[in-house]
């Protein structure tokens, strides 16, 4: 079964603009390109007009929540891909902070063959590095490797201890597999829901130090340096630790990292002052000159790629009160749109710049045959509306997380069809098609 995508704007890199194109998808993969002043030949083939909307290779998010097993009520692998896929994601990677967590080879089967029979994009599970992500013992690695993971991480929590670390480095090393960090210090937080600011002050609340992040950042970086590993830093949100990940760059350490939309586009000094909890994630939010700074490691690509860090939580748990709520928020369904509308309208980046922290970037660093519209890559695109203004409605989210600090936001490049393999999988128009 082939399939056209008619009228498509394609960038071009050689020329800086959209050119509009015509696509064929076949056996799941791009088969060819032709001029949109052309008319193809499209025999028994399925016909899908984009209409002059972008096509972008499908997003793909290396830090996600899908919650499944353990905390359906928060999210689970069918919602979850569901609002990865209307977000315009074609491959997500969920971290293993479920319950139970994903430590076992059982586990890590258990995600792979929900996702095959009930998720509608591509699921590329992490393997916690230690048991239960208690810190106090290393998970099998091989064995989860053998099982699928891609990569070992305790997301949720930060390994405290460095020599529990260093071992768990160098075994991923060994095997040709990334560390992927949740780089938080506990003896600096405890108790702490958002940063050392202003807002703090203001409030009266304790503080989350930045150093709380840098100082799993430095150590870490030594700890890859001593061992080869490729280490990969999960949501960079302070300046100290951009400062530590560029040194470590210039030194040639295999380090990589990755920010979230809320930390290049919202600080302490924005948070409302009814402490709504949908406020509340982590890292929290920073100051703006943190802010600033991630946005500039983005830029000179001291910071890689961007992520998500999807974080649903159920509106109870976030009806508890600063102190008590869970940290998160949910991202997919916003993501683009926000950062499109924010950055790329505005003329501070390309379209280009964007997309590629998005695609290609991510399938670079971690050796995915994802993120490009090359012909013979594997099918996975969005279409992407880049004209129409419309809000944040987090009811209208497919996720069963509605905790965004984002709502009634006015955006535009909101997605309207999602392909992953060369199965349409979701429309604006027709919804998730399973
Ligand atoms: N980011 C968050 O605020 N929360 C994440 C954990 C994490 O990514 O550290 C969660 O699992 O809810
Ligand atoms: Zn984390």
């Amino acid at each position: 079964m082939s399939t056209w995508i008619l009228n498509a704007m394609k960038w071009n890199p050689e020329t800086g603009t959209t050119e509009r194109k015509h696509v064929r998808v076949e056996g799941g993969v791009i088969a060819e390109w032709r001029d949109g002043s052309e008319t193809p030949n499209m025999d028994g083939a399925q016909v899908v007009d984009a209409k002059g909307k972008l096509i972008s290779p499908g997003l793909i998010d290396m830090h996600v929540h899908l919650r499944e097993p353990g905390f359906e009520y928060k999210e689970d692998i069918a919602s979850g891909t569901a609002s990865a896929a209307k977000g315009g994601y074609t491959t997500i990677a969920p971290m293993p902070n479920t319950r139970p967590v994903m430590d076992t080879p059982d586990t890590i089967k258990y995600v792979l063959d929900k996702a095959a029979t009930e998720g509608v994009v591509r699921v590329l599970p992490y393997a916690a590095i230690t048991k239960n992500e208690l810190g106090r013992e290393l998970t099998d690695f091989a064995a989860l490797k053998e099982a699928g993971a891609i990569g070992f991480t305790d997301d949720g929590v930060g390994v405290q201890n460095a020599q529990m670390m260093k071992n768990a480095m160098a075994l991923a090393h060994s095997l040709g597999m990334p560390v992927i960090a949740h780089c938080e210090d506990d003896s600096l937080v405890e108790g702490a829901a958002v940063t050392e600011g202003a807002f703090s002050r203001k409030h009266g609340l304790k503080g989350i130090p930045n150093e709380s992040e840098a100082i799993h950042v430095g150590r870490d970086i030594l700890l890859s340096e001593a061992t080869g590993v490729h280490y990969h830093v999960c949501h960079v949100s302070t300046e100290q630790s951009i400062r530590l990940i560029r040194l470590g760059k210039q030194i040639g350490v295999n380090v990589t990292s990755e920010v979230c939309p809320h930390h290049l586009l919202l600080s302490d000094e924005d948070i409302p002052d009814n402490i709504d909890t949908n406020w509340k994630m982590n890292p929290p939010l920073r100051t703006p000159k943190d802010v600033e700074a991630c946005i500039q490691a983005l830029e000179e690509g001291t910071i890689d790629i961007i992520v998500t860090d999807h974080a649903p939580h159920s509106e109870e748990e976030k009806a508890r009160g600063m102190a008590r709520a869970p940290f998160g928020i949910v991202g997919f369904e916003t993501a683009f749109p926000l950062l499109y509308t924010k950055f790329v309208r505005t003329g501070r980046w390309t379209l280009d710049f964007l997309i590629g922290k998005m695609t290609s970037k991510p399938a670079e660093i971690f050796k995915l045959p994802y993120g490009t519209l090359a012909v013979g890559a594997p099918a996975d695109l969005t279409l992407i509306d880049l004209e129409g203004e419309r809000e944040v409605d987090p009811a209208s989210f497919l996720s069963k997380g509605r905790n965004t600090p984002f709502a009634g936001w006015k955006l535009y490049g909101w997605p309207v069809l999602t392909m992953v393999g060369g199965n349409v999988v979701w429309t604006e128009e027709n919804g998730i098609n399973r």
